[in-house]
Parts: C-alpha cells; structure tokens; sequence
C-alpha cells in the first residue's frame, strides 16, 4: 500500500466523527491492505512496533523537528519548527505545512515533482516500516545522526498529507479516534470472525498485526490456535477500587491477598527452549526489565523447572527481608547500569500472585482458584510443600468471613505489607482490563481522631516494640469519658514503630504479659471502611478494617473526635 493511500484513509477516519462509522473506514482499509496489512493495522493505531515488543524508536521530539526542517528546505530552521508548533500545537499540522521534496543529503532519496510537494517516488507502508525499523535499531556513536538523516529521508518524500501522519506516528500523537476496540471490531468485520474471538487472540497475543493477517487468512479456527507465547509479553490485569463488603456481596466469598508495595512484574520462563536467556521479566507497561532484576533471574534458574508464565510483584527488601517502601524498588526497576552496585543498595525480592502458563497450558480461561493451584505447584520446590514454605508465593485465603478478611488485613500490614487484595474465585484472568474481579481496598474517605487507650508488645524481632493499639472515643456528659471503638495495627516499617514506641512507652500506667494499658495522651488519625455496631467494644461500635494514618501531634485527647460524630458517620453510612 502507498503510504499516501494510508495517509488519505488516516485523513477520512479523523474527520469520522460516529464511532461506527469509523469502523468501517478501519475495515475498508485492512481489506485493502494486502501484504501490509500487519503494519497498517499497527500504524492506524498509531503504534510503529507490537506492543508486545520492548521496540522503541527512541528519539525526542527534538530529532523530529530537525528532519522536518532539513527536509523543508535551508530556508527553515529546527526553530522555525518549534515556532509554528507553539502557534498551532500539533505536530502533524506543522509537517503539513511546510513543502518537502528534492533535498541533497544522506538518506534523500531525489526525483520528479508529483504536484503535491514530495519528491515524486512513491513512499509505501513497507518503506515507512522498514526505515523506522532501521532506525530504531541504530545504536552506538553517531546512532542520533543516522536516526535524524533516516528521518529526513522519509520526510523528503512525503506530500504535505503524508508529512502529517508520519510526523504523529513517529511521536506518537496519531490520536485520528483508532483505539483498540476500534480495530478489533474492525477486524471482525473485515474477515468475518467474531469479535470475542479476535478479543481472545488479542489478548494471548498482543499483537493486532499477526490477529488480523490470522484472522485474514485462516478465520476463527486460525485465531482460536494463537496460543500464549513463553517470552512474549502479556497485558496484566489490573484492579478496582472496592470495599470488603461490595466484594462478599457480590460474589459471596472473596479470594484475599496481601497487597504487596512494590512494582508489577511478568516473568517467563523457559528452560528447554532457551538455556541461555531462558528468563525474561517485563514491566507492567510491558518493558523489558529483565537487566534490572538478577534476583529474579536467579530465582527462575534455581526454582522453575518447566515453561511458566507467572504473574507478580517486586518487592525491595531490608537485610532481614522485611518489605521496604515502594520507593526503594524504584531505586532498581528500569535501572540499565550499576545494576551490581544498586543490588548491593537494595535488594529486591519476586512475589507471584498468579500463574498464566505453566508446562505448555494456558490458564486464562481457568478459574482464579485453579491458577493459584498451578502457580503453588510451579513454585514448590518439594512434594506436598505446605503453601506458607513455598517462597516467592502469594498467600491467598478463601472466605466468606469478613473477622477473617479482617485479621488477614491486619497481618499485612503488622507485616509492612499495603494492605489485602480481594478477588472473584471464580474470575479467568482478562488481560488489559481493569475489570471488578480483583478490587484493592479503596482509600479511607473519612478519618477519626482516636485516643489511644492501649497496646500490645510485638512478637519475635518486634518485641520491644508497642504495636496494635487500642482505639477509644470521648464519650459522656463533656466528653470527659473514653469509650474504646477497636484497635489498630500500624502496618508500618520498623522504624516507624520504634518511634511510636518511644512517643508512648512514657505513658504506659499498667502492663499485664504483652497487654499494655497506655495512659490517655496520645491521638492518632485512623482511616475505616466502616462503622457497625459490636458488643467487642465499649462505645457499642467497632472501626472495620481500621487504618493507621498518622499521629495528631497537633492535637490532645480533648479535641480527639466524639462517640456523638462516630455515630453520625454511621448513620450517613
Ligand atoms: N496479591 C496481589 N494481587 C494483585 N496485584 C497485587 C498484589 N499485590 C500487589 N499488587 C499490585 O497492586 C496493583 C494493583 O493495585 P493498584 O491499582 O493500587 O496499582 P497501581 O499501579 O498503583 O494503580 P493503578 O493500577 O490504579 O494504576 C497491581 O498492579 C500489582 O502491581
């Protein structure tokens, strides 16, 4: 396909307000694609390269701008560029208007006039394809200068139409109202298939080019073959904020989760296939990480003994490996040199929370519950491992309690972890989406001001430290009285707990074994998800899911918040 033809059709859909109609522009044009038909489908998009590839073209808007001049003619400047972008704001209006052609340089290619600027040698998709291929594959010294030179080839010959989608694709910025529903239906149209079915091999895939060539020549049975591939990535599937008590509504038991703090990562695995380099991990944007991470590789070599997909979290770790805050594996994600130093900085630590493929099956279509069955048994490194000794794996609880939802929230986070997880039991795994089968807590809207009545020592390592602390209201004529409304683990690091230790260790009237009776002075900030009445407590209520927020150093026990507002909180409810 001439890249003028795109270019023509990429005008028409643009100017498509009807989001139907669009649909068809996309179908004419993947039925009159031909052999470009991969391409096409990706450039509508806007996209140069699969998303499943790690590919980037890697020039700043600033290498675009410089072709574009150079391919204006001596009279236009990089700032002659930036200048007209900053009066009509968008790139492609800026390459259209300018006219290009017969420019001497390396990379140009000359000929004759064709009337609408350009230099008369028809550009195809292939062409456009094969140079921006070219040119993200340039590396080394002197890689920038063969990029702006391939760059200007192009642009020297395109017409002013051309210019403008070159211009948005290269940056980008194609936004002509393609999104990816638009071409899978598109797709479906065009060769028949139905849309579920296009979806399906989207989803394994990732990969609309080779889904509509299958779907072209080999129909649904052709799209119904496309299998996930070890070492091409996959879309994660993404959460909703939602409440403990929507979920156990809606699906009556919840699968629950630690929540773990730090960064989403794919690993595959596949020792037969590839010994060397046999594990990959990408991001959650599907970017190659794999350099960043050597705990991870290591892990896969020693652990993994069959072909896997897995699904996970890196965690960065403290020397007893407590997770540390989220910031600290930002230290290490995406980090490309001095990766040895930055390990010795922190370290980091996989988690896995479900498995895709393990031993050549793919387990999206399998329930939540049977995956996290595979992911255990990829993840054992003996016969009959009990699941809290299988390392690297996710707990996951299934319950229809919510005392039991709650305890475990309340161990995630005494164990410094975000908080829980809840998920449908019976959900498949759906790629992409942000669907309402996995739900992480929703933010606390409302705080109270507490007074805290008490404590507990901690356990083990945290012995000396005060930790779930007992909860309490004003209450009675005045608000002289403190009426208790639950307690509180702080789900905070070490440090932190050492400094509240020593903010309220002062303040300890009666200590009975761990039990730890405070005297009223301090008040802490807690966020809740609700309010509901229990016998448990004095005040008659009991904080759900309650949060540690902070301490009111700002505040004493008299401005601590009252029963009379708790209970109004509950009855807006
Ligand atoms: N057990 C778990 N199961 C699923 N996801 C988990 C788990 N533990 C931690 N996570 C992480 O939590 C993320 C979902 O939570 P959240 O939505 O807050 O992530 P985010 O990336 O900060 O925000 P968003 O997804 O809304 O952009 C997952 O993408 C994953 O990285």
């Amino acid at each position: 396909m001439e890249f003028a033809t795109f270019a023509d059709r990429a005008a028409a859909i643009e100017a498509e307000p009807a989001d139907l109609e669009i649909i068809v522009h996309v179908r004419d044009l993947l039925e009159d694609a031909g052999d470009d038909i991969e391409t096409v489908s990706r450039f509508v998009q806007g996209r140069v390269f699969p998303a499943w590839q790690s590919t980037t073209l890697d020039i700043g808007p600033s290498t675009c701008y410089e072709a574009i001049a150079r391919a204006a003619g001596t009279n236009v400047s990089d700032d002659d560029v930036e200048e007209r972008l900053a009066d009509v704001g968008e790139i492609g209006e800026v390459a259209a208007s300018y006219e290009f052609g017969g420019q001497q340089g390396l990379g140009a290619f000359t000929g004759g006039d064709d009337g609408d600027g350009g230099s008369g040698d028809d550009l195809t998709v292939r062409e456009v394809d094969e140079t921006l291929a070219a040119l993200a594959a340039a590396e080394g010294s002197g890689s920038q200068d063969r990029k702006t030179d391939l760059l200007f080839g192009l642009f020297n010959r395109c017409s002013s139409g051309e210019a403008r989608y070159l211009a948005r694709l290269v940056l980008s910025e194609m936004r002509i109202g393609v999104g990816e529903g638009t071409v899978r239906d598109a797709i479906g149209e065009a060769f028949d298939v139905p849309a579920e079915r296009v979806e399906r091999a989207l989803q394994v895939s990732n990969d609309y080019g080779q889904v509509a060539r299958v779907a072209r020549e080999d129909g649904v049975n052709g799209l119904d073959a496309m299998d996930l591939e070890v070492g091409r990535p996959v879309q994660a599937m993404l959460a909703q904020a939602g409440t403990v008590t929507d979920a156990l509504e809606e699906w009556e038991t919840a699968a629950v989760e630690w929540k773990y703090d730090g960064a989403r990562i794919q690993l595959h695995h596949d020792p037969v296939a590839r010994s060397e380099g046999a594990t990959r991990v990408f991001s959650r944007n599907m970017e190659d990480v794999t350099g960043a991470l050597p705990e991870v590789v290591e892990f896969a070599d020693e652990v993994l003994e069959e072909p896997a997909i897995l699904d996970g979290e890196v965690v960065a770790i403290d020397e007893d490996g407590d997770p540390l805050p989220f910031q600290a594996v930002l230290k290490r994600f995406r980090r490309k040199h001095d990766v040895e130093k930055a390990r010795e900085d922190v370290a980091v630590r996989p988690v896995f929370f479900d498995c895709l493929h393990a031993d050549g099956d793919d387990l999206l279509e399998e329930p939540l519950t049977a995956r996290h069955n595979r992911l255990r048994s990829v993840l054992a490194t003996g016969p009959d491992q009990a699941p809290d000794a299988i390392e690297d794996l996710s707990l996951l609880w299934t319950t229809d309690d919510p005392d039991a939802i709650e305890s475990i929230d309340a161990d995630a986070l005494e164990s410094g972890h975000e908080g829980i997880m809840l998920k449908n039991p019976d959900s498949t795994y759906s790629p992409g989406r942000r669907g309402k089968h996995w739900r992480k807590r929703k933010p606390d809207v409302e705080t109270l001001d507490c007074v805290v009545t008490g404590a507990e020592w901690g356990e083990g390592r945290r012995a000396t430290f005060l930790g779930t602390f007992e909860l309490a209201v004003r209450a009675g004529p005045g608000g002289d009285d403190l009426e208790t409304v639950g307690k509180v683990a702080t789900g905070i690091t070490d440090e932190k707990l050492a400094e509240l230790t020593e903010l309220l260790e002062p303040h300890i009237a009666a200590e009975e074994g761990q039990e730890v009776e405070l005297e009223p002075e301090i008040v802490f900030e807690v966020g809740y998800e609700e309010i509901q009445s229990s016998p448990t407590y004095s005040s008659g209520y009991a904080l759900r899911f309650p949060r540690f927020q902070g301490v009111r150093y700002d505040k004493d026990p008299a401005d601590a918040d009252s029963l009379e507002r708790l209970e109004s909180l509950r009855a807006m409810q």
